[in-house]
C-alpha cells in the first residue's frame, strides 16, 4: 500500500530545503502533512476504532472514580449513625473496583492499538522512503549528503510515527476528561468548580511554552548532533588520512567545538524543564490548598458533603497530569507537521529518470549500441556540458576504448549508457530502441558498469560476486572469478568462497577488490560491458590475463574501457580520445599513432622510460 498512500501530495524539490532541520515549516504544508498523516492512519480502520472507542472508555471509567470515590466517603462517613448503609458501602467499594480495573483494561486496549496504528504507518513509511531513495536520480544523490537522507528515515519518521497515540488520541482523551470534569465541577459547586480548576490555564499554558522551547532546542541540538556524526563518520571513513596528516587534533577540534554546543543546549533544556515543572507543581498544590480552604469552610457550613469534597479533591487529582501533559500533545502536532512536511518533501521528490508510460522492455536482438550527438550538463552546472556531441557505434563483438585527460566527460559518458542520468540532446540507442522509450530494469539488465570505484558489501565473497544474481550456481560464481584472475587467490584463502570481507571490503588490496568487482558484473551477462577506469589497481600482467579470460565473453557482447594505461586499450577495435567532453580524435591504435595527434603524444609519453612518467598522464 505504501506507494498510494504516500504519494498524494505536493512537495518541495530542492534538497537543501528538505534536509534544513531548524527551518520551520510553512503553515499550509504542516496543516497538509497532518492531514496527510491522519488520511494514512485511517487505513488501519479497525485499530483506530479500537483505540478511539477504548479511549472514550476510558475516559468514562476515569471519570466516574471521583464521583463512586465521594459517595464511599460520604457511606463511610455515616457508618455508626442512624443512616448507615454498609450494603450501599459495599456495592460502591465493589463498583470502583471493577471500574478501575475496567479502566486499565481500557487503557491497556487504547495503548496497544495506537501504538499499532503509530508502528504500522512507521512500517508503511520506512518502505516507502527505502523505495524513494533507491528511485531518486543520481542528480539528487549528488547534491544530498547520504547522513541526511537517514535522518529523514530515522527521526522524522518516528516523529510521525508519535502522531496517532501522542497527539490524537491523547486530543480525545483530554477533551473528554476536561470538558465533562469540567462540567461535573462547576454544575455541583460553581466557585469550587472554578478553584479547581484554576490550576489548569497556568499549567497548560506553561506545558505548551515548555514544550515549544524544548522542541525548539531539540532542533538546535539535532544539528549539532548530525554534525557530531557527520565529523564522526568521516573521520572513521577517512582514518587513515586523518592519521596520515596527523590532523587528529584539528579534527578533534571541530568535534569538540559541536559538542559543547551540544552540552550547552542540554543544559538550557534541564534548565527549562525544571523550572517549568516547578512552576506548575505550585500551582496546581496552590489551588489544591484554595479547595480546602474554601471546600472545607462549606463542609464545616453543612453546604457541601464530606465526600463531595473528596470528588472535588480527585477530580483535581486525576485531571492533572494530561494537563500537565497538554504540551506533549501541543509538540507531537508540531513534531508531526514538521517531520512530516520533510518526509513527504522526500516522498514527492520527482522520479528524474522514470519508466514512460506503459514503457516495454528492451529486446536485445544484434547488441548494438548507437549513441548520437549525445549531450548532458550535471545540475548546477547547465552552462557547462560535461559532454557533448558524441556520437559512435558499437556492436556485439566490439571493444572501444575511451581515452581522455581527467575531467575530459569519460565517466559521464558512460553513466549516460545505463541511465544513471538522462541525456540532455541526441539519443542512445540498444538495437534501435531509445533507453529512454523502454524500462528502466531492462536497461540496467543489459548494461553493466564496472565501476571506478568498487564498493563491496560486508559479506562473504561468494555473496559479493552473486550480488546480481543471488542463486547463480557455484560453477558460475567460480567461472567469473576465473575470469577475474580472482579464483586461485580464493582458494587459497581458509574459507574459500565463504570468506567474509570487512566492512567496505578494507581488508582486501585495491587490485583484488577491483578483481571482484570486475566478477560481479561478469555475472550479469549484460550486452553492454563497461569497464570504468576498473583496472587501474591491477597489475599490466593480470591485465592481460583477465583480457585473455576474456575473449570468448567479449565476443557475445559490446565492450567500453575507459582507461589511462594506454595499454589496456591496444586490443580496442576503436578508441574515442576525449576532450572537454568532445570526441577530438578516433580510430584503432595504429591508425591514432600514424595521426599523430594527441593519441599519440600520450602514446609516446607513456612509453618513455620512468623519468618522464609524470607528465604521462592524460
Ligand atoms: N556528479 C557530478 N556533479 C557535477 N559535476 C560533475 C559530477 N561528476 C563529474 N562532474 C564534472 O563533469 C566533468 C566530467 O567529469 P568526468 O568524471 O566525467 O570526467 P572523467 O574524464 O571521467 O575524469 P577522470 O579521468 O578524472 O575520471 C568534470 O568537469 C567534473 O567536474
Amino acid at each position: 500500500m505504501t506507494n498510494t498512500a504516500v504519494a498524494n501530495g505536493s512537495g518541495a524539490t530542492d534538497p537543501k530545503r528538505i534536509f534544513r532541520r531548524t527551518e520551520s515549516t510553512a503553515a499550509g504544508e504542516g496543516v497538509n502533512a497532518v492531514s496527510r498523516i491522519t488520511r494514512m492512519c485511517l487505513a488501519y480502520p479497525g485499530r483506530v476504532a479500537v483505540a478511539m472507542i477504548a479511549t472514550v472508555l476510558a475516559a468514562a471509567a476515569q471519570l466516574s472514580i471521583p464521583v463512586l470515590l465521594g459517595r464511599a466517603v460520604d457511606a463511610t462517613q455515616a457508618i455508626g449513625s442512624a443512616t448507615a448503609d454498609e450494603a450501599a458501602l459495599r456495592t460502591i467499594a465493589l463498583t470502583l473496583l471493577a471500574v478501575s480495573v475496567l479502566r486499565g483494561l481500557f487503557t491497556l486496549a487504547q495503548n496497544y492499538s495506537a501504538e499499532s496504528v503509530g508502528h504500522a504507518l512507521a512500517h508503511d513509511l520506512r518502505l516507502a522512503v527505502y523505495d524513494k531513495i533507491q528511485r531518486l536520480p543520481f542528480s539528487f544523490h549528488d547534491r544530498t549528503h547520504s547522513g541526511d537522507l537517514i535522518t529523514v528515515g530515522m527521526l522524522d519518521l518516528e516523529g510521525v510515527r508519535m502522531y496517532f497515540s501522542t497527539a490524537l488520541v491523547r486530543t480525545v482523551l483530554l477533551t473528554l476528561l476536561l470538558g465533562i470534569g469540567a462540567y461535573l465541577l462547576i454544575s455541583t459547586h460553581a466557585l469550587l468548580g472554578i478553584l479547581a480548576l484554576s490550576f489548569a490555564p497556568f499549567a497548560a499554558w506553561r506545558s505548551t511554552a515548555m514544550q515549544l522551547t524544548l522542541r525548539k532546542t531539540w532542533l538546535i541540538l539535532q544539528e549539532k548532533l548530525a554534525i557530531l556524526s557527520r565529523v564522526m563518520e568521516e573521520n572513521l571513513a577517512g582514518i587513515r588520512v586523518v592519521r596520515a596528516f596527523s590532523s587528529a587534533p584539528h579534527e578533534m577540534k571541530k568535534f569538540d567545538a559541536a559538542s559543547e554546543e551540544a552540552l550547552a543546549l542540554s543544559h538550557r533544556r534541564i534548565d527549562v524543564r525544571v523550572k517549568s515543572t516547578s512552576a506548575m507543581t505550585l500551582a496546581f498544590f496552590a489551588a489544591m490548598g484554595a479547595v480546602l480552604l474554601y471546600g472545607g469552610t462549606l463542609v464545616a457550613e453543612g453546604e457541601m458533603s464530606v465526600g463531595t469534597l473528596a470528588t472535588f479533591l480527585t477530580f483535581m487529582t486525576i485531571l492533572q497530569m494530561p494537563v500537565r501533559q497538554l504540551g506533549l500533545m501541543v509538540n507531537a502536532y508540531a513534531r508531526a507537521s514538521t517531520c512530516g512536511a520533510r518526509l513527504f518533501a522526500l516522498l514527492d521528490m520527482p522520479v528524474e529518470v522514470d519508466d514512460a508510460e506503459g514503457a516495454p522492455d528492451l529486446k536485445v536482438t544484434e547488441g548494438t549500441l548507437r549513441l548520437d550527438n549525445v549531450a548532458f550538463a550535471y545540475q548546477g552546472a547547465e552552462g557547462h556540458r560535461a559532454v557533448t556531441g558524441i556520437s559512435f557505434e558499437a556492436r556485439k563483438g566490439e571493444t572501444v576504448g575511451i581515452v581522455g585527460p581527467p575531467g575530459s566527460g569519460k565517466t559521464t559518458l558512460m553513466h549516460l549508457i545505463p541511465r544513471f542520468y538522462d541525456v540532455d540532446a541526441g539519443s542512445i540507442t540498444i538495437d534501435g530502441q531509445d533507453i529512454r522509450d523502454v524500462t528502466l530494469s531492462s536497461v540496467r539488465q543489459a548494461v553493466a558498469v564496472v565501476q571506478q570505484d568498487s564498493f563491496l558489501f560486508t559479506t562473504s565473497i561468494e555473496n559479493n560476486i552473486a550480488y546480481g544474481d543471488p542463486r547463480a550456481t557455484d560453477s558460475r560464481i567460480e567461472r567469473s572469478a576465473g575470469s577475474a584472475q580472482l579464483h586461485d587467490w580464493v582458494v587459497g584463502l581458509p574459507e574459500r568462497y565463504g570468506t567474509v570481507v570487512g566492512e567496505r571490503g578494507v581488508s582486501l588490496s585495491g587490485g583484488q577488490r577491483q578483481r571482484l568487482s570486475i566478477a560481479r558484473t561478469l555475472m550479469l551477462e549484460p550486452a553492454v560491458l563497461i569497464f570504468d577506469d576498473s583496472t587501474a589497481a591491477i597489475d599490466a600482467g593480470t591485465e592481460s590475463r583477465i583480457r585473455k579470460g576474456l575473449r570468448d565473453y567479449a565476443a557475445d557482447r559490446v565492450t567500453l574501457i575507459v582507461a589511462h594505461r594506454l595499454s589496456s586499450l591496444s586490443h580496442a577495435d576503436r578508441i574515442l580520445f576525449l576532450e572537454d567532453g568532445r570526441i577530438v580524435e578516433q580510430g584503432t591504435h595504429d591508425e591514432l599513432i600514424a595521426l599523430g595527434g594527441r593519441y599519440a603524444a600520450l602514446h609516446e609519453l607513456q612509453m618513455r622510460p620512468e623519468a618522464d612518467m609524470m607528465e604521462a598522464q592524460p
